[in-house]
């Protein structure tokens, strides 16, 4: 029976597709599935489901699948205890509140913070003994402060350049996020060999990985 895997498709899969090949899975078929959303590789060790960050989990919660492959900011928006086994360490990106150059963080007044991702936000503001309003946006959150939906946004960012080509500025930086590789508990009693016998091979690529991008920096 094949291992299956909830990968997050887009950005994430286009990450880890690599890292997969130098784990040794052959991920032909997954590079040329165009539309297909379940993809098998040939030897049939492995099925790839591509889903949305977010349903990542419920697959894994409904026991579907037996691994999900998912940001970091999506597993703490949902707070819902995942199994985490290893940090994949691709998708790097950092929480940011960020604003046009007049927002002002210390302000008495209750603010409208715009953001995929409310959940993180409302814990960042309670930190700062504030009580905000949400206003929840699916994409292009930086549009929230220049039309004045929101005083300020918190989302991620990578290279800075989609902020800065709008004129917005980092007021403070939260978590930092990267692509995580969560299990399914059943399945790690009813396929641990396969299990660990993947995590493995993709803990020692991510090492490697880690080493020359260190040795490049030295
Ligand atoms: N700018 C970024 N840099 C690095 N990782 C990111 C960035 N934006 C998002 N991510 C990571 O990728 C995951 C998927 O992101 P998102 O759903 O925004 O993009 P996507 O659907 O892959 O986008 P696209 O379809 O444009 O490739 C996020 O949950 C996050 O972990
Ligand atoms: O710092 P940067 O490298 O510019 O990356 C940051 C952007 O990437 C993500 O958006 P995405 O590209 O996923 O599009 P979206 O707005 O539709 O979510 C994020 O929400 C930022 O908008």
């Amino acid at each position: 029976m094949s291992l299956k895997i909830a990968l997050t498709k887009g950005r994430v899969e286009r990450k880890v597709i690599p890292l997969l090949e130098q784990a040794g899975i052959d991920c032909t078929p997954l590079k040329n599935k165009k539309r297909k959303l379940i993809v098998q590789t040939e030897d049939n060790k492995f099925e790839f489901i591509l889903a949305k960050g977010p349903d990542v989990t419920t697959y894994l919660n409904a026991g579907v699948v037996d691994i999900g492959i998912v940001g970091s900011d999506i597993l703490n928006e949902q707070q819902n205890d995942q199994y985490e086994l290893l940090d994949l360490e691709v998708g790097k990106c950092q929480f940011v509140l960020a604003s046009t150059a007049d927002f002002n963080v210390g302000s008495p007044e209750r603010k409208i913070i715009g953001t995929k991702y409310p959940v993180i936000t409302k814990k960042y503001f309670e930190s700062l003994g504030q009580d905000v309003e949400i206003v929840r946006i699916e994409g292009s959150v930086e549009l929230a402060p220049l039309i004045g939906l929101a005083d300020a946004i918190v989302d991620i960012t990578e290279t800075g350049t989609t902020l800065r080509e709008n004129n917005l500025y980092v007021f403070d930086y939260l978590d930092k996020v990267s692509t995580r590789l969560v299990v399914n508990r059943m399945s790690l009693k009813q396929h641990s060999t396969e299990v660990f016998n993947l995590v493995d091979n993709l803990k020692k690529v991510v090492s490697e990985k880690i080493k020359l991008q260190g040795e490049k920096i030295r």
